[in-house]
């Protein structure tokens, strides 16, 4: 609800996030640099370092067929299905529902060697920005991920080094209705994901160990979160 105290930043984050994942890729002065590629899915980095420590902004653009931006929007929000897709997750809490578009998460990670486990608070807010204003608008879904603090779990109180981070899936619908004026089914609608994160890893760890793991563990991710959607998906009604 939009009393909640944390409404005025989730509000903030949301719009920064929309015009970021939005804005291409740039020059190649812009320092983006294409590190995985698969089939319709392009990964790209630009490698930053905050106090020694490797924060890369990633952003990939995925174009899948068969689903709606609303459909890969509802499977990354919901917390029922994220054990089905997430791999890295050990324990998902949720410790808030703070409207039924926006929940305060509590996330632990596998440990991945030899960095030590992480753990993450943050709020997830799903949102629908309609085209309704001109008709070949583009029609955008959006989960936003935004790290912040919770009372009950201060960090580095555990066995957890905590990290931080902000994660935008930005999802923009293509329907090419049939000629013959039949109705649409799943072979005439694609999607556009565009997927941002940046990931600040908490306690330090090698750049060379980071940046391996995230060569590693983003294509993976995609590739996998976007298959269990076309799989929930296929035999289901249209969610546009
Ligand atoms: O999009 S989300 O909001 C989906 C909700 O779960 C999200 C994505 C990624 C993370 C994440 C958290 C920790 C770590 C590392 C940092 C140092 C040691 C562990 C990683 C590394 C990059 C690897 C990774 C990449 C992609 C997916 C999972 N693992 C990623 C968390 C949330």
């Amino acid at each position: 609800s939009s009393s909640h105290p944390l409404w005025p930043e989730i509000e903030h984050v949301v719009q920064q996030q929309v015009e970021w994942a939005r804005l291409g890729l740039g020059d190649s002065g812009s320092g983006w640099q294409l590190f995985a590629e698969d089939g319709e899915m392009r990964m790209y980095r630009r490698e930053e370092e905050v106090d020694g420590m490797v924060v890369d902004p990633l952003k990939a653009v995925h174009i899948v067929k068969g689903i709606t931006g609303h459909e890969v929007c509802h499977y990354f929000f919901s917390p029922q299905y994220r054990y089905d897709w997430e791999t890295t997750l050990e324990q998902m809490t949720v410790l808030e529902t703070i409207s039924e578009d926006t929940c305060l998460f509590l996330q632990t990670h596998k440990r991945i060697w030899p960095a030590s486990q992480r753990d993450v608070i943050f709020w997830s807010h799903i949102r629908h920005l309609p085209n309704n204003q001109d008709r070949d608008g583009p029609d955008i879904w959006t989960v936003v991920n935004h790290s912040t603090e919770h009372k009950d779990h201060p960090a580095n109180s555990g066995k957890c080094v905590r990290i931080f981070l902000t994660v935008c899936m930005l999802c923009q619908t293509r329907v090419i209705p049939p000629k013959d004026g039949t109705p649409i089914t799943r072979d005439d609608i694609s999607c556009k994901i565009t997927y941002c994160s940046v990931v600040n890893p908490g306690g330090w760890a090698p750049a060379s160990v980071l940046r391996a793991l995230y060569k590693r563990e983003y294509p993976k991710f995609l590739k996998r979160f976007t298959a269990y959607v076309i799989n929930q998906t296929k035999d289901k009604q249209i969610m546009f």
